[in-house]
């Protein structure tokens, strides 16, 4: 199990993901604000892993505060969860995992709980939700294994693996269930321009798993499947909207128009707490633009000339129709999506 991060007394630790496939450091973060910080940095990234670190961050704050009585403690835990709301807007997990812990602060301070004990309960729910996400993922992975090729090779876009989860991933938790049951598969990792989480973090976890893998350039995927060098497609997810629109790392639509060209399916994994049944279709939901940055700069080295114009949206929205299914710990979704969501989103509130 890959340590993506890792609740410390001393505070929450952090697996450097800006310093791999060379360097494996990491970083302590001993208040809610290092936790933001850490977040907004992509120091961690991916929807489980920073809903997790939101979760934690809430919790690392109510811990650290020194208010003894519930009111001043009220108005911390106000802050404390829009600050670290404010870190990144796409991935859903990041608010599901604030709102979890402060909905349990908020559920104990009503009761006058002394503040020693809703500091335990506090941490206790947030180790548990990183729990949760492990089993969860490896739900998730057995769920989705039998859609994968018995031979052949997958093609995935940006990672989706333990590195964007508390260790074992959603779409790389496929791959790896795959491998698991006897599946004979190899990975094309797209590079994922410009953070390249493919080139350095699908590669480096796959090798360290010893799946075959090999990394393309963004712009090979349509020669790739022209010549027939891939069976199938999966990638993950960073919020899923009621209609099973589903924002992902940018480049990630147009990966799904290739396949459905070439008729070759296209799998989304993401547990059910990336699906948000509040945001009914891809065109609300809301895509962070990052820091041109990341663009102009390759290991601190400027490519472009200055002053040039640049864009940087992080993630962009595959519209449903070319989604061939959602694999979720809840079971696998087919189309219509909002019916086999709301399926299961009812069976959820009837349990
Ligand atoms: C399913 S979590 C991984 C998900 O998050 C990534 O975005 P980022 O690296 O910017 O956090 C990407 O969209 C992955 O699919």
């Amino acid at each position: 199990m890959i340590p993506t991060l890792e609740w410390l007394p001393e505070g929450v630790n952090f697996l450097d993901q800006t310093k791999l496939p060379h360097e494996e450091v990491y970083v302590l973060a001993t208040d809610y604000k290092q936790v933001a910080t850490v977040i907004r940095d992509m120091i961690t990234r991916g929807a489980m892993a920073i809903g997790v670190s939101g979760a934690m961050g809430v919790a690392i704050g109510i811990d650290r505060s020194t208010a003894t009585d519930i009111p001043t403690l009220n108005a911390e835990v106000a802050e404390i969860c829009a600050h670290l709301a404010a870190t990144r807007p796409t991935a859903v997990n990041l608010f599901w995992g604030i709102d979890r812990v402060r909905d349990l602060y908020n559920s104990l301070a009503a009761k006058n709980t002394p503040i020693p004990e809703i500091k335990l309960a506090v941490i206790a729910l947030a180790n548990e939700m990183y729990d949760e996400d492990i089993a969860n993922c490896k739900t998730l992975g057995a769920n989705g294994a039998a859609l994968l090729p018995q031979e052949g090779t997958i093609l995935t876009h940006c990672n989706a693996g333990a590195l964007a989860a508390c260790g074992y991933g959603s779409a790389l938790g496929v791959i790896r269930a795959a491998v698991e049951q006897g599946h004979k598969i190899d990975v094309i990792a797209d590079e994922t321009r410009p953070y390249l989480q493919g080139a350095r973090l699908t590669a480096w976890e796959l090798m360290k798993d010893n799946i075959p893998t090999t990394v393309a350039c963004d712009n090979m995927a349509a020669y790739l499947m022209s010549k027939g060098r891939i069976q199938a497609c999966i990638v993950g997810a960073d919020r899923i909207a009621a209609n099973g629109d589903t924002a992902n790392k940018i480049g990630t639509f147009g990966v799904a128009i290739l396949a459905k060209e070439f008729g070759i399916p296209f799998y989304v994994a993401a547990p059910w707490a990336t699906i948000d049944v509040n945001t009914a279709h891809g065109d609300l939901i809301p895509i962070e633009q990052r820091d041109r940055k990341e663009v102009t700069h390759s290991n601190g080295k400027q490519m472009t000339p200055d002053n040039v114009g640049i864009e940087n949206p992080a993630f962009d929205v595959t519209p449903s129709k070319y989604i061939t299914a959602i694999i979720t710990e809840r079971g696998v979704l087919t189309a219509p999506f909002e019916e086999s969501i709301a399926r299961i989103a009812d069976a959820a509130i009837l349990a």
